[in-house]
């Protein structure tokens, strides 16, 4: 009994489980649980007595009435047995927090929430209603109520709903793991039943429907049903079952539902024709057998369940795992979590520097092409030039030449050229400055843990890029210092060793060999200068590569993150929760996911304790 409740109780759960979670079978490309669950499903044509085999079998009035169509979505009808004494109520899945207990308040809801899919406007509808009912009288049971198939549309129906109706309920029963529940009544030809007509259709070796025949009572005097009943007028694998449920006149007179069962079973049993079938007649009869062969069914069944919950629950943590895991909510965690997948991104950020990602190969670069051709470029030929350099010595003598050695025209020439080489270490240290900038953006990128949230992702590339931008001053400062420091102190020792020839100023009376002498002496002058400042660019070019790795690379590798880590140590658990917002759609997405893991896990539980027992 404890196995029969949970087998019936497991399905019910993952069904409902399904209607949340939009899985209502039918011509979704994915792969439905609800259809490979087994289920009962009711159908018949109008006025057969649908309504009533359901509520007898339920033993209260609750579904809706009226002519015309009046059930137009599917409803499914949980039935779950309680304790004995204890207070019948009902809950449908729309509104789960809410307990029924007026069970007119339900047909009430049924209408209404009948409406609020298809509109007034009649139309049908897939989208099931779940409707639960909790009763000491009722036995474990799933049955879905159908529309009744019609011939003709009534009352400002489009004339397409008699096949709407049709293709609806064929979708419901052509599932392999659907029981059919085909209701017959008994005063019209067995032949006309719109419930055998399409139960052959999908069955037809009525391997999994139950043939019901309503309204015995009704037949003509002297007339049984006995070759229905007794399988001779349409042969079915399981027994046919007849039924006698309230008349019209009862229900005006609100005959009790206990009453009816009980006038249902002294009519079997006072029956002369049916008096022998009687324990395997009516309404109660029909819900226990039902029940058992559903089990049975679900028995047979749980093996491909379990395998297809094992399957689903595989894909869903692989999605999760994709999407991440949900992000903490205590502040410790989550500036844990931030600074976790900071580490992640320096680790990426370092990998580019100093090798196994491109990166590091474009700052070297730098160092042997860019900065010697800059300083190969820089304009001496014309800064030296005889002209410049007779200009630069002659403003620098004033009113009085130099005696021995032009040492003020040096000075300003020596300076003046050395104020070139600002220009090309100025230049390294923004391309480096750029390409590190770069490897920040491509490390972001490249950083799978931050991809979920791009609040992060913004405020670490502004903090690292901030970083850069004071590792740029600093190193320009230093850069710069190195080409001032060349021209605060001279090497001596050059000066010292350059050929030593006394020149005599004024000393010849020729006009032309004064001309030729000065020409020659500042021509000298000039390629004095010219190697000194070669000399100098030797040792630029080797200083500055040092001098911008020392302050931009070597400091990006080591605290490019460090003014973050302050920030973070001053904020409150609101402004960390604010960085690890993440993209709504993931959220919703990951929500969705999690909350289907959580029910197939459950019904994976509940299917190996069920197996177990
Ligand atoms: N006397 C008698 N009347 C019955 C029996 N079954 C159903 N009826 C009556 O037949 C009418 C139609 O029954 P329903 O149960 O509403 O039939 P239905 O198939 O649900 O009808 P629709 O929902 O309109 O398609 C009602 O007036 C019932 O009282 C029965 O076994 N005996």
């Amino acid at each position: 009994m404890a196995t029969m409740e949970g087998l019936i109780g497991l399905v019910n759960r993952i069904q409902r489980a399904c209607t949340v979670l939009g899985d209502y079978g039918g011509d979704s490309a994915l792969p439905t649980l609800w259809e490979s669950l087994p289920s009962v499903a009711v159908v018949g044509g109008q006025s057969s007595g649908k309504s009533s085999v359901l509520e007898s079998i339920v033993g209260r009035d609750f579904l809706p009435r009226g002519s015309g169509i009046v059930t137009r979505r599917p409803l499914v009808l949980q039935l779950h047995k309680t304790e004995q004494g204890m207070q019948e109520y009902a809950e449908f899945l729309h509104m789960e927090k809410k307990r029924f207990t007026d069970f007119s308040v339900i047909r009430k809801e049924i209408q209404d929430e009948t409406d609020r899919i298809t509109g007034r406007s009649k139309q049908i509808s897939h989208v099931p209603i779940h409707l639960s009912i909790y009763s000491p009288n009722v036995v474990n049971l799933t049955l879905i109520d159908l529309p009744g198939l019609t011939k003709v549309a009534v009352e400002g129906q489009p004339e397409s709903i008699v096949q709407d109706i049709e293709n609806m309920v064929r979708s419901f029963i052509e599932k392999p793991n659907c029981i059919i529940l085909a209701i017959t009544p008994a005063n019209q030809d067995i032949a006309t039943s719109d419930a055998i007509r399409i139960a052959r259709q999908v069955d037809p070796a009525g391997e999994r429907t139950f043939g019901v025949l309503t309204k015995l009572d009704l037949m003509d005097k002297g007339t049984n049903a006995l070759d229905v009943l007794e399988g001779r007028s349409y042969r079915l694998q399981h027994p046919w079952v007849g039924i006698v449920n309230r008349s019209q006149v009862d229900i005006n007179k609100n005959v009790d539902m206990i009453a009816a069962r009980r006038r249902e079973r002294e009519f079997f049993s006072s029956s002369p024709d049916y008096g022998n079938l009687a324990s395997k007649m009516g309404s109660e009869y029909l819900a226990k057998l039902l029940s058992k062969h559903l089990e049975s069914v679900i028995k047979a069944r749980i093996p491909g369940i379990a395998s297809l919950i094992n399957k689903s629950i595989g894909e869903l943590e692989a999605e999760l795992d994709y999407l991440g895991r949900p992000v903490a909510i205590d502040a410790g965690a989550q500036l844990y979590t931030i600074l976790e997948l900071c580490r992640a991104f320096d680790r990426i950020f370092k990998e580019h520097l100093d090798g196994g990602r491109p990166g590091g190969d474009r700052i070297f670069a730098v160092f042997d092409h860019q900065l010697p051709v800059a300083l190969k470029r820089l304009p001496f030929d014309r800064h030296l030039s005889l002209q410049n350099v007779r200009k630069v010595v002659s403003e620098a003598d004033g009113y009085q030449p130099h005696l021995i050695a032009p040492e003020q025209g040096y000075r300003r020439l020596i300076d003046s050229s050395l104020n070139y080489f600002r220009g090309p270490s100025e230049a390294s240290v923004d391309a480096v400055h750029f390409i590190l900038k770069e490897i920040v953006r491509r490390s972001i990128a490249e950083t799978q843990e931050l991809k979920r949230f791009p609040t992060l992702q913004a405020e670490l590339a502004a903090a690292a890029n901030e970083a850069l931008e004071r590792f740029r001053e600093d190193s320009k400062k230093t850069t710069l210092r190195l080409v001032d420091m060349e021209s605060s102190y001279l090497t001596v020792d050059f000066f010292r060793k350059l050929p030593q020839q006394v020149e005599k100023v004024g000393g010849n009376p020729s006009a032309a060999s004064d001309d030729r002498y000065a020409e020659g002496h500042f021509h000298r002058i000039g390629s004095n200068v010219s190697s000194y400042v070669g000399m100098v660019s030797e040792t630029l070019k080797n200083s500055i590569p040092k001098a911008v790795v020392h302050c931009q690379v070597r400091e990006a590798k080591r605290s490019l993150l460090n003014d973050f880590y302050i920030q973070l140590g001053k904020k409150e658990g609101r402004q960390l929760a604010q960085l690890l917002g993440e993209n709504p759609e993931v959220m919703e997405r990951r929500q969705q996911c999690a909350k289907r893991l959580e029910l197939y896990k459950s019904a994976r539980d509940e299917i190996d304790s069920v197996s177990w027992s």
